[in-house]
């Protein structure tokens, strides 16, 4: 998926200084980041509206709308997908990614690799209040 997202960076960006007249996206760059934000904003609720319905091939199509507003959205803002892949890495490392531990007990290595050991512990969500994350 990041890849797909790449390459959609990639061409917003090819896009932006195109003619607004027949490119959306240059349409876009040309009304600013507010118009950005409203139509990121509307697409995010047509997303919630269809997976209300059960509409899953509408949440599809909206939710390709909505990752397209919002790679307009980072490249007005001089925010790069690596940028939103980076701080994603450091919360998975920081949190670790909460998983259904098995029911019985399970022998963890010995010697975990500086990396894993720094992670925090895989936790249980059964039971446990969700900690908020910073
Ligand atoms: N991936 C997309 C993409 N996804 C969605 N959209 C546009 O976003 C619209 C979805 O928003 P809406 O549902 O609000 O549609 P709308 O009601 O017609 O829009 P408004 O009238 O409300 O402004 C679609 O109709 C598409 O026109 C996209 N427009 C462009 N791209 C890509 O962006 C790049 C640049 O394309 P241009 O902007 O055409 O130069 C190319 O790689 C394109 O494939």
């Amino acid at each position: 998926m990041s890849d797909s997202l790449e390459r959609l960076y990639l061409a917003v960006l090819a896009a932006r200084d195109l003619d607004p007249a027949t490119s959306r996206t240059a349409r876009l760059f040309q009304r600013g980041p507010a118009k950005m934000a409203k139509k990121l904003a509307e697409e995010a609720i047509e997303v919630v509206i269809d997976a209300v319905h059960g509409d899953s091939d509408a949440v599809i199509r909206e939710s390709a709308d909505l990752l397209y507003n919002l790679t307009v959205l980072w490249a007005s803002a001089g925010v790069r997908p690596e940028d939103v892949w980076r701080e994603m890495a450091r919360r998975e490392d920081m949190l670790g990614i909460a998983e259904k531990l098995p029911k019985s007990p399970v022998k963890l290595p010995k010697v975990a690799s500086p990396r894993v050991a720094a992670r925090r512990p895989i936790v249980a969500l059964e039971g446990r209040s969700a900690r908020k994350r910073h």
